[in-house]
């Protein structure tokens, strides 16, 4: 499956594996300084194509970020354009082609100082890409508060300097820069926040790296995109009916009664044949009256957990949700941990959400222990955190952790070893949601609107999912494709959106992405 994958241009590559497919490329036969004369000519292009001229400072740090800097301020100076050079380094230690570079430079090579800021209307921030080890001191530092201070706008070369390309991070303070252009292929620093918020508009440019590079880059890292998994999207077709198209069985909570409603709708509209919503005698004509779609099926009070076991017996209900309005106060958290044993216990594929993994907070290894089946995992970071307590964030970006161990570590990082832990797909969700399996793939999503951010959005994309497993995907590609169509989704109804709109505009969303990947 991740062989499949390898072409897409939605591949994400790590500081390390662009040195890698860099290498492989001079390997390959393209010259080093051929790479950095592209890079240095796309970083100019963009410039000419955003900016009209202005007075513009190149900010060259000691390596080949820098050599790239030293080319873009050729190539504007060629333009016609007021360019000054100043450069943080020694000449001695460039590499070979940077330091080519500099000697073609044909303008006044300066030191780093505040003072340079006061005639410039545009810093080209050369100063550290890929290298970066720690965060950025003396001068570099002085120039980024001097340009933060004056609010000067900023083209970054391949990552705002001080910005992680692989995990996002901020090393201390960095200059937001309005464009940043980039190599080959993005690097998950440029979705992951803080990173993305940093990077602006950001550019992949071509530099003559081959694509057949990547072979040999054992990769695991995508850009979530219907490329990815639009050729196993589960269309209804014509010769079907409903059980073809899945029963999914949703158990609902006594108190909190939308939210499991919601998962519900969710599962309906993007395609489940069926959806029964198992909920506890007590709250059932709440459940039945507001519910025309979703079948209400009644659990006798006090035997909830049995009466669900005995409901799965049936074999046609073959995808199940747990977790949105399910309870934690008092016995409810027992309940609800019952449910879920019931559930994982059928191996069929489960989706667990909210409640349901809070529910383990105390002893998340029973939880993990009951993962044979297919499982997808939806937590918020709190929910992560009572689960997964003792992977969290920190700027220590050169451990690398292990999963036994106290660790820190970043979103793509910390979501991985989840995946790898529990056994389940892992959704971390957020503005910059992360997607793993247990085997090590992961995909970074990045269409989600600020909008998505509001009470139930969360149980309406556990229904997405559950709604797609019902209809025979994957989970991990179920997982992705419902994130990307609940972005989606968010993204068509925009500022004012409610929860309830999600189910309800699926349908536009879903006709929309049809006409562009299934036109023929
Ligand atoms: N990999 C590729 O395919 C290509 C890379 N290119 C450019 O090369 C860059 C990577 O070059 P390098 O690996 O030389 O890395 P950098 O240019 O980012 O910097 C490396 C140097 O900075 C030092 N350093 C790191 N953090 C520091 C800090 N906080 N304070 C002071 N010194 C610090 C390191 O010790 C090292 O000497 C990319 O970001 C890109 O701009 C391009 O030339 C095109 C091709
Ligand atoms: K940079």
């Amino acid at each position: 499956m991740a062989h499949m994958y390898k072409q897409h241009s939605q591949i994400l590559l790590t500081t390390n594996e662009m040195g890698k497919a860099d290498s492989a490329a001079v390997v390959a036969g393209v010259p080093a300084m051929e790479l950095m004369a592209a890079a240095g000519k796309a970083v100019a292009d963009a410039v000419l194509g955003r900016w009209s001229r202005c007075s513009v400072l190149v900010l060259c740090g000691p390596g080949n970020n820098g050599g790239d800097g030293f080319v873009v301020s050729q190539l504007l100076l060629s333009a016609g354009w007021p360019v000054r050079l100043a450069f943080w380094g020694s000449v001695e230690k460039l590499s070979p082609e940077a330091a080519h570079f500099y000697y073609a430079w044909q303008g006044e090579v300066e030191a780093y100082s505040v003072d340079l800021l006061e005639q410039t209307d545009l810093v080209i921030d050369a100063m550290f890409g890929a290298g970066l080890t720690h965060a950025l001191e003396d001068k570099a530092r002085d120039m980024v508060d001097g340009i933060i201070e004056r609010k000067i706008p900023v083209c970054a070369i391949d990552v705002p300097s001080g910005v992680d390309g692989t995990t996002g991070a901020a090393l201390g303070n960095v200059a937001p820069a309005e464009l940043t252009v980039t190599f080959f292929r993005q690097k998950p620093g440029h979705l992951l926040f803080p990173g993305r918020g940093l990077c602006g508009k950001l550019v992949v440019a071509d530099i003559g790296i081959p694509d057949p590079v990547l072979d040999e880059l054992n990769l695991q890292t995508w850009e979530n995109s219907p490329e990815l998994w639009c050729r196993d999207y589960p269309w209804p077709r014509s010769e079907e009916h409903k059980f073809h198209r899945g029963h999914a069985v949703v158990y609902g909570g006594e108190n909190i009664t939308g939210a499991s409603r919601l998962t519900a709708r969710g599962a309906m509209r993007i395609g489940a044949g069926l959806v029964s919503l198992a909920v506890p005698i007590k709250a059932w004509a709440i459940y039945a009256t507001a519910m025309t779609s979703v079948m209400v099926v009644k659990l006798e009070q006090s035997q909830e957990a049995e009466d669900f076991e005995e409901l799965l017996l049936d074999p046609r209900h073959n995808v199940i949700a747990v977790g949105p309005g399910a309870g934690l106060a008092g016995f409810e958290r027992i309940r609800t941990r019952k449910i879920v044993l019931a559930a994982l216990a059928t191996n069929r594929p489960t989706v667990l959400d909210a409640d349901a993994l809070s529910a383990f907070a105390d002893d998340p290894k029973i939880l993990f222990d009951a993962i044979n089946g297919p499982c997808v995992m939806t937590p918020h970071e709190g929910e992560f955190a009572r689960l997964f307590p003792t992977f969290n964030e920190s700027t220590d970006i050169n451990k690398s952790p292990d999963i036994n161990e106290q660790c820190v570590a970043d979103k793509l990082t910390r979501t991985r070893l989840a995946a790898k832990l529990s056994g389940a797909v892992v959704v971390l969700k957020g503005a910059d949601t992360v997607i793993a399996s247990p085997d090590g793939r992961a995909i970074i999503n990045s269409n989600a609107p600020a909008d998505l951010a509001t009470g139930g959005s969360g149980d309406v994309l556990a229904g997405f999912i559950v709604g797609l497993l019902a209809q025979g995907m994957l989970p991990f590609d179920a997982a992705a494709a419902a994130v990307w169509l609940h972005g989606e989704v968010g993204n068509e109804v925009g500022i004012g959106l409610i929860a309830d709109d999600l189910p309800n505009h699926l349908p536009k969303v879903l006709s929309a992405f049809k006409r562009q990947y299934f036109s023929d």
